[in-house]
């Protein structure tokens, strides 16, 4: 049935086409509302395009199943390294040169058909490959780079502990002893023992290679090291009953005497401040992931808005209904414009860790309004996966919170204003 709203401006009855019709033509359907990926290079936004179709056909029919059997997207491990997402940053793993807006555009694209998968993504390439492409040396990043962008090596990031979330840096209670021992040939051999424990680490109950942060007993500064799987008194128990991000394994962890070989410590890695460069390059991609989830939660209840009827109507013409979805397109347009720039800071060399905190608070607080409205304009069937929304609402809750919550990253900010640290 075509509906009309009785508009009778002469010009659009010349056209004889319908206000419904008009609106539905209408270029603000295209969520990149200000043309931002102009600025991506044609290569990049080829390729952007073969990963937005691999989402389209690999990821969106399945997302809203897995997230209710709460299992992550390992199958499609290979076709990720194939598109080359794992690792896309360094130059050792990367299919072509390109930029951090490029990457970005990648993680809101992920976000946006599957924020479990995002996150699966996130905690692979972002925590893990950037931990060791970091903190590792150049054996370390020849040994773990190239299997890990090819997928035949996965990682998790372990730094979250029980009784530690955003105090991580002062707080972390797992130690790192070294100890010097006999090789068995005449010779020693340096080692570290590790014991402790850590919650929410993502994909650590399948990971191959779990990095681990533990504070050394010697001179109380953070240490990474890479703990092999399976390592001898490392145990890691998927958390059940996840509510947001179902898609994502996390685990608890214990470490019970772990030993791991002094080859195996992050040689770069001297201090938390070192961590926190990690934490500084993935807090600006969730900034982008939360995008990702603003997005995916607009385009639902923008097509939902249109096909849905009430008083004789789409609810699309009530202009409630619009406001609703005009001032999300403004929150992720506003978004994207700020963490464009942080990641061409990231490009630069300039972007600091209040830049991507500034990111993360804002998109996240953004997105946070987006998935509300969204969920509001589909009534009682935004609360249930077949709709759409309920999965983006859900899961905008732990997006809110990793990668240190609204509050610490208001606080860091903060910091930065005032000269004073608020948090410590
Ligand atoms: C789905 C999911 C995946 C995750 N994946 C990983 C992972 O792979 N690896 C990993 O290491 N961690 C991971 N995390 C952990 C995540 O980083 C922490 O949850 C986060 O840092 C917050 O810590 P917390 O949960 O212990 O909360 P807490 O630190 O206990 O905070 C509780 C509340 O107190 C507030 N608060 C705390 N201190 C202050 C302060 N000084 N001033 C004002 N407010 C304050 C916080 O903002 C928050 O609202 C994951 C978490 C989730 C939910």
């Amino acid at each position: 049935m075509t509906l009309t709203t009785g508009h009778t401006d002469a010009a659009q009855a010349g056209s004889g086409r319908t206000d419904l019709q008009q609106f539905e033509e209408a270029d603000v359907l295209d969520v990149d509302f200000y043309s931002f990926q102009q600025q991506l290079t044609s290569e990049e936004q080829r390729s952007v395009a073969a990963i937005r179709a691999f989402l389209d056909r690999e990821v969106r029919p399945y997302a809203d199943d897995l997230w209710e059997k709460a299992q992550s997207p390992r199958h499609l491990i290979p076709g990720f390294a194939e598109l080359g997402l794992f690792g896309a940053s360094w130059p050792e793993t990367r299919q072509f040169e390109n930029s951090a807006v490029y990457r970005a555009w990648v993680a809101l694209e992920i976000s946006r058909a599957d924020p479990s998968t995002a996150t699966f993504v996130g905690v692979h390439s972002g925590l893990a490959m950037n931990a060791i492409g970091v903190g590792g040396s150049a054996e370390q990043r020849e040994e773990w780079m190239g299997p890990m962008a090819r997928g035949e090596v996965i990682g998790a990031f372990g730094l979250t502990e029980p009784g530690h979330g955003s105090d991580t840096a002062k707080g972390l209670e797992t130690t790192a002893t070294r100890r010097t021992v006999d090789d068995g040939a005449g010779g020693s051999r340096d080692e570290w023992v590790l014991n402790g424990s850590k919650r929410w680490i993502g994909n650590a109950v399948f990971a191959d290679i779990v990095v681990i942060w533990a504070r050394d007993t010697a001179d109380d500064q953070v240490k990474g090291f890479i703990v092999r799987q399976p390592a001898v008194g490392f145990t890691a128990t998927k958390i059940e009953r996840k509510q947001s991000l179902r898609g994502v394994e996390n685990a608890d962890i214990v470490l019970d005497d772990v030993v791991v070989p002094e080859s195996d410590r992050l040689a770069n890695i001297n201090s938390f401040r070192d961590v926190a460069i990690i934490l500084r390059l993935t807090r600006a991609e969730v900034a982008w992931q939360a995008i990702g989830v603003a997005v995916g939660a607009y385009e639902a209840a923008l097509a939902y808005a249109k096909e849905r009827h009430q008083f004789g109507k789409p609810i699309a013409s009530f202009q409630l209904v619009q406001e609703k979805l005009a001032n999300s397109l403004s929150n992720i347009t506003a978004s994207i414009a700020l963490c464009m720039r942080v990641s061409e800071m990231q490009d630069l060399g300039i972007q600091k860790d209040h830049h991507s905190a500034m990111a993360k608070a804002f998109a996240t607080a953004r997105m946070r309004e987006v998935v509300g409205w969204c969920r509001e304009i589909m009534g009682g069937n935004g609360i249930q996966l077949d709709h759409g929304v309920a999965r983006y609402f859900a899961d905008a809750e732990a997006v809110y919170t990793f990668e240190g919550t609204y509050d610490m990253n208001t606080l860091i900010v903060g910091r930065s204003i005032t000269g004073i640290a608020a948090f410590v």
